[in-house]
């Protein structure tokens, strides 16, 4: 396997083409190796075969056509074309359930298409994130479907990504990375096989340890946004400017505190917590306690809208209100718990209309100036570049009343001739 994998000769699968599966399937194609990535959307499957991209990512067209044009990738819904590879990497989602616990059934179903075309000696990735000791029960259950032994028959590596979007194909090659084993070989051959295109470092663990690490990351910042909410918060009572004060804390050699805003989104932050303290067995106040602030934080945003309407003599109930993004972040495509989504959800039976536009995501309204005209009250939801220099006293003639709220910090300046109000932004 180890000539293979330097040689570029070892066949890859990967499952799933979602934001993560696909950059990777297009890295490890474009890095020499012949790649099959198994999708079970078969819309998804048509797109990429033709060369297109199914997800917003900077450079990913481009890099997608080539590996395309050279034939070293190929995107398939059959089982049947991904048969006896040398390698499966599995990037396929791990949400959760209503109830806060993780939903591994999409892994679950992967693993199970893999062991059923895998072949003896073959090495399985798990690149999505699960909870601790996921990787050690999924070999357990490619043995009972195989008969094949862990770590003798079969190698399995749990290999987190940690890419930001916006900035995947940078951060897939200079991110370090991590391979946790469920056998030092195993770690060692996923490591060679990365090394094909991966210049940041590397380091070798055990299983369990790379899926805690990948967790506590990913808890690490969302603690910390809660607390920069909280502060938030506290400038409301204090009718300070929040993001004043952070930046003069953050002159601190070492204080680094993270912006606040309408709330936490994406497929990571708001789950990757739930599923590092699924397993244990005791409660875990402070990362449970930042979920909940972060939660809440659509909430605040209703409350300062409601207030700025208040001040306007609008009755919420006869406002009209829009909404200026739905992706979790800015430059994004991607709606998936995203904060915009709650906010509107806590007021659409209290205003008169809701409208949306979302340069990336679409919405009611297919561009700004019609969202606005009329309008009773903006909210901006996400931090789109877009967003960050509009003339807001020329669209401001456009609306029927001029309320502003600022939910992402796009706006320094609150425009003349506006009620305005902004998360962390003085008492109201
Ligand atoms: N999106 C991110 O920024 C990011 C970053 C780091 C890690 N992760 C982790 O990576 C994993 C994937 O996230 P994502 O954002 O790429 O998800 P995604 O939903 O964009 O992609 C997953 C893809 O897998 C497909 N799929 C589901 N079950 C399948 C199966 N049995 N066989 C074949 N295809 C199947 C889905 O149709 C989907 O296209 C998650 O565990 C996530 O936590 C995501
Ligand atoms: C540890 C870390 O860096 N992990 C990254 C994270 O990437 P992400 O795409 O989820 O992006 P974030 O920037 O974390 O944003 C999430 C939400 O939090 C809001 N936010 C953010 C910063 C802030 O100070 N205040 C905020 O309010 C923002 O608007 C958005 O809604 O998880 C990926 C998957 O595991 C990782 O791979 C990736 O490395």
């Amino acid at each position: 396997m180890l000539e293979k994998i330097e040689g570029r000769k070892a066949e890859i699968a990967v499952i799933g083409l979602g934001y993560i599966g696909l950059p990777t399937a297009i890295m490890f194609a474009n890095a020499g190796f012949h790649v099959t990535g198994y999708e079970i959307r078969r819309d998804v499957v048509e797109k990429i075969n033709s060369g297109k991209a199914h997800i917003v990512e900077p450079e990913i067209d481009d890099l997608l056509k080539k590996a395309i044009e050279n034939g070293t990738l190929r995107a398939t819904s059959d089982p049947g074309e991904i048969k006896n590879k040398d390698v499966y990497i599995i990037c396929v989602q791990t949400p959760l359930k209503e109830d806060k616990t993780p939903n591994l059934e999409y892994l679950q179903n992967a693993i199970e298409t893999v062991a059923k075309v895998m072949k003896k000696g073959s090495l399985i990735i798990i690149e999505s994130t699960v909870p601790p000791l996921t990787t050690a029960k999924m070999a357990e259950l490619v043995e009972r479907i195989t008969g094949l032994t862990p770590g003798e028959d079969f190698y399995m590596v749990h290999a987190p990504e940690r890419v930001m979007p916006g900035r995947i194909f940078k951060e897939l090659v200079y991110n370090s990375r991590i391979f946790g084993g469920i056998t030092p070989e195993s770690a060692e051959l996923a490591e060679r096989l990365y090394r094909s295109f991966v210049k940041g470092q590397t380091f070798k663990t055990s299983s369990t340890v790379s899926e805690v690490v990948k967790l506590m990351e990913n808890t690490f910042r969302d603690v910390n946004i809660a607390l920069a909410n909280e502060f938030a918060l506290l400038a409301h009572q204090y009718g300070i400017d929040v993001f004043e004060a952070i930046e003069l804390a953050n002159t601190h050699p070492r204080v680094k505190i993270h912006v606040p805003g309408i709330g936490v989104g994406g497929h990571c932050l708001p789950k990757d917590p739930h599923l590092l303290v699924w397993p244990a067995e005791r409660d875990f106040g402070l990362i449970r306690l930042a979920r909940e602030i972060n939660d809440s934080m659509p909430l605040l945003t209703r409350e300062l809208l409601f207030n700025a309407l208040h001040e306007a003599n609008v009755p919420p109930n006869r406002a009209v209100v829009a909404v200026l993004g739905l992706a979790y972040k800015g430059n994004s495509d991607d709606t998936r718990n995203s904060p915009a989504l709650a906010f509107i959800g806590a007021i659409r039976d209290d205003v008169a209309e809701v409208r949306t536009y979302d340069p990336f995501v679409g919405g009611t309204h297919k561009n700004l100036e019609a969202a606005l005209k009329g309008a009773d009250a903006v909210v901006i939801a996400t931090d789109h570049t877009a967003f960050r220099s509009l003339d807001w006293e020329k669209l401001g003639m456009l609306m029927r009343t001029r309320v502003l709220v600022d939910g992402r910090h796009v706006i320094d300046e609150p425009p003349r001739g506006f009620i305005f109000r902004g998360v962390g932004r003085g008492r109201y």
